[in-house]
């Protein structure tokens, strides 16, 4: 059995895992991923106890019980490579021995349901401010599940190549990736949110098509990804952590779903800055559905 060297996996004195700095008896079975650090100490607001709490950097993180379930949030700042480190954090809290620092045997591994909370812009003139948006697919524009071996076995490969072939991928940029995600979640928010395709970004700005000062190097990559359509799927939301959650949890053995409030309505060029009361609609009706159904 491989010894994971400490350059690999780095525990903290105390214990706890480099970045999170939780402890594996710290964690709980379902997990809720937030951007905003003050998100994360939002969520725990709504819980009955609070047990543990932990901040480094931007991961900011509580563990505590609602309605008799245990829920740990994290928030993961803003992007995938950010989400590389949380989802192999969480999972080797979950699933290696630290002190052997083995990873545990098959029937000693959980798998933990993860639930990103986040925000979006919509690409669908459909879609308003304020809508729930769920990833039955998560489309990675980022490139990080090309670094993991065997990713092929969690990817829709027939959607990557409609995708790639509809809107003329320009080969300069990372393969793109395509993660389902879980089916029980998928229908646990299934009468709140509308069901989408969510594409993760490497930026808020040009990978998004949005054009401030710099112009982009294709004019007319927002309008391909909008007209995208690969069965009933057709490309809803634009973020920046979805796919590496989808991709990583799968290839790990987790569930896991994405639910995004829209802020931006792109085809109407339209924005919610002030997006509180929208965010505190998602996290009701999340903890609500999570909570009830464990
Ligand atoms: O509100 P969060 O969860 O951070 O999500 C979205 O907002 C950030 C960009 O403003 C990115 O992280 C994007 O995915
Ligand atoms: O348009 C948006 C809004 C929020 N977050 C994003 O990544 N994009």
């Amino acid at each position: 059995m491989r010894t994971i060297p400490s350059s690999e996996l780095i525990v903290n004195d105390d214990g706890s895992v480099f970045h999170l700095h939780l402890k594996p008896d710290e964690l709980a079975d379902t997990v809720i991923l937030v951007g905003d650090p003050d998100r994360s100490s939002m969520v725990a607001s709504y819980f009955d106890r609070v047990e543990h709490s932990a901040a480094n950097r931007e991961f900011r993180c509580h563990t505590g019980t609602l309605n008799g379930v245990r829920l740990t949030v994290v928030s993961t700042g803003i992007g995938c490579d950010n989400i590389d480190i949380v989802m192999n954090e969480l999972d080797a809290l979950a699933n290696v021995d630290f002190a052997a620092r083995v990873v545990k045997p098959g029937p000693q591994r959980r798998s933990l349901r993860i639930v990103r909370l986040g925000t979006c812009g919509a690409v669908q003139p459909d879609i308003p401010l304020g809508a729930l948006v769920m990833s039955a697919v998560s489309g990675g524009i980022d490139g990080l599940l090309n670094f993991y071996a065997d990713s092929e076995a969690v990817r829709d490969l027939r959607l990557e190549e409609a995708f790639v072939r509809q809107t003329g991928w320009d080969e300069r940029l990372a393969r793109p990736y395509f993660v389902r995600n879980d089916a029980g979640l998928i229908e646990l928010f299934g009468d709140v949110a509308i069901r989408g395709l969510t594409l993760s970004a490497p930026g808020f700005y040009a990978p998004q098509g949005r054009v401030v000062r710099l112009p982009l190097a294709r004019p007319d990559y927002l309008e391909k990804i909008e007209r995208f359509e690969h069965e009933d799927l057709r490309v809803t939301n634009l973020e920046m952590e979805s796919s590496a959650i989808a991709g990583l949890a799968a290839l790990l053995g987790h569930r896991a779903l994405t639910v995004c409030t829209v802020i931006a309505q792109r085809t109407a060029g339209d924005s919610k800055p002030d997006y509180a009361a929208f965010v505190r609609n998602m996290v009701e009706t999340a903890l609500a559905k999570l909570t009830r159904n464990a």
